[in-house]
């Protein structure tokens, strides 16, 4: 991965995005975001409270479409969530949403594999089959597979997420906040988990954190956002300790942001 999405250097990148912006009404919650991401890289985006990083999620998933700029995915143009390219990138794509998004009124197996359910690409069956394997994927007990969410601690629910959305073999995983509102122990778990998965499997990993540590340990890039722009984005091995203050200071609100930058973005469009 380059360090940024200026368009002229990364147009090799699997995830490319250029020049997002995406409003609400008056407000723009997207700000003329660049980022790429190398095909099997990790990235991820940490930011403090609103400052865009679900959105942007959202647009990568295709829940919503630019209103201006562009997102590539390997190439295609997915920009808008009824591009032509969209229909087959939907199955390429696993995403966890922020507050898991399962059924209660499913099984947890049925959770797991509901995408396929639905289209009928595997028989139920088949379905629970794969669920099963999934959950020892990420250590759960295969007992589990017949519990309802309602049933789980909110770590066992993270992981069925988690299971959903790797459930097709993604080429691109999406994560809204994996760890969020769980211990530090089970936080570093599922870290763990995801870092193997995106090494077995090859597969491209953007995650949401609020948590600069693992960020740092766990991802081979990082973007952080603020008001919906992009302040600092790069491969974590570049944050030397001066960048690590600031990006903490950033992220619990001790630092008002770009004014206090220590550096900023290079002629060569890369942020340092
Ligand atoms: N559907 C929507 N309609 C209107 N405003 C929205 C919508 N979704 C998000 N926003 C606004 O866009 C801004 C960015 O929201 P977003 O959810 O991306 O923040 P975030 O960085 O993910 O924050 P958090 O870490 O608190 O989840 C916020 O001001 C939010 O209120």
């Amino acid at each position: 991965m380059t360090q940024t999405a200026s368009s002229q250097t990364d147009k090799t990148a699997f995830v490319r995005v250029n020049k997002l912006t995406k409003r609400f009404g008056r407000m723009t919650a997207v700000d003329s975001v660049d980022l790429s991401v190398a095909k099997g890289e990790t990235m991820a985006i940490i930011g403090p409270s609103a400052a865009g990083k679900s959105v942007l999620m959202k647009c990568l998933v295709g829940i919503y479409s630019a209103d201006e700029g562009s997102i590539f995915l390997d190439g295609d143009d997915v920009s808008r969530a009824d591009s032509p390219a969209r229909p087959e990138w939907a199955a390429k794509i696993g995403m966890l949403f922020q507050h898991n998004a399962l059924f209660d009124s499913l099984t947890v197996w049925e959770n797991i594999c509901f995408r396929q359910i639905e289209l009928g690409t595997l028989s139920r069956k088949a379905a629970k089959e794969r669920a099963t394997e999934l959950l020892g994927l990420v250590g759960l007990a295969e007992e589990s597979a017949d519990l309802t969410p309602n049933d789980l601690s909110g770590g066992m629910q993270k992981r069925v997420g988690i299971a959903r959305a790797i459930s097709s073999d993604p080429e691109l995983l999406l994560l809204d906040n994996p760890t969020a509102g769980l211990d530090p122990v089970l936080s570093n778990h599922i870290e763990l988990m995801i870092s193997k998965i995106a090494q077995q499997r090859g597969t491209t990993v953007i995650s949401i954190t609020n948590d600069m540590q693992i960020a740092r340990t766990r991802y081979q890039n990082l973007t952080m956002m603020h008001d919906g722009k992009v302040y600092w984005s790069g491969k974590t091995s570049d944050i030397d300790d001066a960048h690590n203050e600031h990006l903490t200071q950033m992220l619990d609100g001790s630092s008002q942001g770009p004014i206090t930058m220590r550096t900023g973005k290079r002629e060569d469009g890369v942020y340092a």
